[in-house]
């Protein structure tokens, strides 16, 4: 469900619009181990012929996709022009190099936004020269980097994009008094959140949630079966914990002993972890929010009253409202930032800052 319907201009268009275009197409796609990035093939007049974007991590690049509907059409890409959000990437991941597939294919011109400083990635633009293809950068610069400024800053980082989730009443508690709490939140609101475990590289809950909930934390389909990529499930904390939990039942699993996110997060960095969603419990979720580590906030709401229980964040060592942490609604990307899932809400927030 793409935040806007993306129009395609027709006519002769100046770079600086050709730009335009690639950064509004990045934003269909979806951040999390990667950032949103959208490419433009174009012919030398600037009439545009193919139009790409990444769709998250394992799916291909924005430049690859462009180049893919141009196979698909049997365009002639040679002599054409490609302006790309970001610069292409040098380096074989999860899919192939973007410099070589774009010398390959015979564009003659090529223009991104803003370096791909990245350990991994950088280098596309060196390589494209090596092969000829004029290569400049710069355009849209500014709005380019605010569509990927938290991203790139945990990039930078090296930690991975954290991504929390917290299912909650109406009056923010996650649990009753009594530690029920399955389920708050309602069956399309579950599977949306089987969705996210899907798209990320780990998940993970504090001990205690591992012990009072034993969760499975595995993702399925809204049959039960699990289905697609399957997350390293990671237990934080310090305490020795039962070998019969549920989430032991599975290879892929981790226990960091440690209280202490930054920890945990380079831990996880070091085992090729790039986007981590947080689960809970409250303890865990705070601890991430007091050290500004939480990259996006899904928060799920269901039409629900307790009055009384667990609350979904705790203390933050806030005591006056001019403290507040701020959020605002995401704008940016394919998740809308305020959606009704069967009865409860689901809201995507970013940090303000
Ligand atoms: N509705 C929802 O979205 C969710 C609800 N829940 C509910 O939350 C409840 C559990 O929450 P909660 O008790 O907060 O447990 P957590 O799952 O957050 O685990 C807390 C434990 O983790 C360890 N720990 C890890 N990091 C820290 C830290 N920075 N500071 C202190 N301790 C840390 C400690 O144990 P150790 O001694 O091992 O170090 C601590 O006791 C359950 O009722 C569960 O049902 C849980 C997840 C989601
Ligand atoms: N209670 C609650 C959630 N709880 C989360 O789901 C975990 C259970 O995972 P699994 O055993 O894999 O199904 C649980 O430990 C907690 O992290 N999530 C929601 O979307 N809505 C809810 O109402």
């Amino acid at each position: 469900m793409p935040a806007k319907t993306l129009e395609i201009p027709g006519g002769k268009l100046s770079g600086e619009q050709l730009m335009q275009l690639a950064l509004d197409a990045s934003l269909q796609g979806i951040r999390g181990a990667n950032p949103l990035v959208g490419a433009v093939l174009a012919n030398s007049r600037g009439e545009v012929l193919h139009v790409g974007w990444h769709r998250g991590a394992g799916s291909p690049h924005a430049e690859a996709d462009a180049l893919a509907q141009a196979r698909a059409s049997g365009t002639d890409l040679r002599g054409t022009h490609m302006y790309v959000s970001l610069e292409p990437c040098n380096h074989t991941a999860r899919t192939g190099p973007c410099s070589r597939a774009v010398a390959d294919a015979g564009v003659s011109y090529l223009h991104f936004a803003i370096g791909d400083e990245t350990e991994d990635a950088a280098g596309g633009a060196a390589y494209l020269r090596s092969r000829g293809v004029t290569v400049e950068s710069g355009l849209l610069k500014d709005r380019a980097e605010k569509i990927n400024r938290r991203w790139f800053a945990a990039a930078e980082a090296k930690r991975p994009w954290v991504t929390a989730k917290i299912a909650s009443t109406l009056d923010g508690f996650i649990a009753a008094e009594d530690g029920s709490s399955q389920w708050i939140t309602g069956t399309q609101a579950r599977a949306d959140g089987h969705e996210l475990r899907q798209r990320a590289d780990a998940i993970l809950v504090g001990t205690q949630t591992a012990v009072t909930d034993n969760p499975r934390l595995s993702a399925r389909d809204s049959a039960g079966r699990e289905s697609g990529n399957q997350p390293l499930r990671v237990i934080m904390g310090e305490r020795d914990l039962p070998e019969d939990l549920a989430v032991f039942r599975d290879s892929k699993v981790l226990q960091v002993r440690s209280r202490r996110p930054r920890v945990v997060l380079n831990e996880l960095y070091s085992r090729g972890v790039r986007h981590l969603m947080v689960e809970g419990g409250p303890t865990v979720v705070s601890a991430f929010l007091r050290e500004n580590l939480v990259d996006e906030l899904l928060w799920y709401q269901a039409p629900k009253v307790l009055g009384a229980g667990r609350r979904g964040v705790g203390d933050l060592g806030i005591s006056t409202l001019s403290e507040a942490g701020q959020w605002e609604i995401d704008q940016l990307g394919m998740q809308p930032g305020l959606i009704q899932l069967g009865e409860d809400l689901r809201l995507h927030l970013a940090p303000r800052n």
